[in-house]
């Protein structure tokens, strides 16, 4: 730590004020963590950039303080960003993301909450065995599938996908190099065979370090691609499936409450 501020983060305890929040929302995307901080927060203070991990400090309008932070994309980025927001007193993170589902029933624009992880991702091996349970908090999924319906947003709860690879681990041919592993080619299948809903980069290791470090996560991603109809992401829709994801994860920080 370099004038008490946390090297990759780029802030400190001292920086987050008199009431520093515990909750943070972590989009992988630092637009998104702007976009969260410009229309839901009040007071808004830019607390840093390093890096492109931007995080903002902010009010929500029952006047609880909130962190939206950035990950950066997969999970060795978000293992170092939830190690340091550990340390600056964060307890409670919902990841806002995107991602693709493999169920014909999951359509872009809707969002999965996310209640545990197939998790195979090298980050998390760093943190606790791979048998380990990647599994979100059960009373914080309940809260975001709670907000999802007060807001009416059509939302889908399961296991996703929590892989290191966009293209390779998500068995992406239109790729550069359009060769799979033979470990990876029909997973996709096997994996909507076994009920998976969604492909993303992240949660895993965030619920492993969660339930290792002791802090509370949970994971809102919207739905960007159909991975049953194509491989690419639909730009045309991905603002609705964000706005839903943002908005139920708003929604839950603002009514959050510690379970007794
Ligand atoms: O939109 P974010 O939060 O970055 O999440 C998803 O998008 C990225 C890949 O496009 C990965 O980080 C994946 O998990
Ligand atoms: O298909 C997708 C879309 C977003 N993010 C992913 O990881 N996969």
């Amino acid at each position: 730590m370099a004038n008490n501020k946390y090297y990759h983060i780029g802030f400190g305890i001292e920086d987050l004020g008199k009431s520093p929040p515990t909750i943070a929302l972590l989009s992988g995307d630092p637009q998104r963590s702007q976009l969260i901080a410009q229309s839901y927060l009040q007071s808004v203070r830019l607390l840093s950039e390093n890096r492109g991990l931007n995080s903002y400090l902010g009010i929500l309008p029952n006047g609880r303080v909130l962190l939206s932070a950035t990950s950066g994309m997969g999970a060795p980025s978000l293992s170092i960003v939830v190690n340091e927001l550990i340390q600056v007193g964060i307890r409670l993170i919902i990841r806002v993301g995107t991602c693709g589902s493999i169920q014909e029933h999951v359509p872009v624009g809707s969002i999965v909450i996310t209640n545990a992880a197939l998790c195979r991702q090298g980050a998390a091996n760093d943190i606790a065995p791979v048998e380990y349970p990647a599994a979100a908090d059960p009373f914080l999924t309940v809260a975001l599938v709670k907000a999802a319906q007060a807001l009416k947003v059509n939302h889908h709860v399961g296991i996703t996908a929590s892989v290191d690879t966009f293209y390779e681990g998500q068995e992406r041919r239109d790729s550069a190099h359009p060769y799979l592993l033979r470990s990876l080619s029909g997973i996709t299948e096997e994996y909507r065979r076994l009920n998976i809903l969604n492909y993303e980069m992240e949660c895993g290791t965030l619920f492993k370090m969660a339930s290792v470090y002791g802090f509370r996560a949970g994971c809102v991603c919207g739905v960007v691609a159909q991975r049953t109809v194509g491989e690419e992401v639909i730009v045309e829709q991905k603002s609705i499936a964000v706005d839903n994801a943002i908005q139920v994860a708003v929604q839950t920080a603002l009514q959050w409450e510690e379970p007794m």
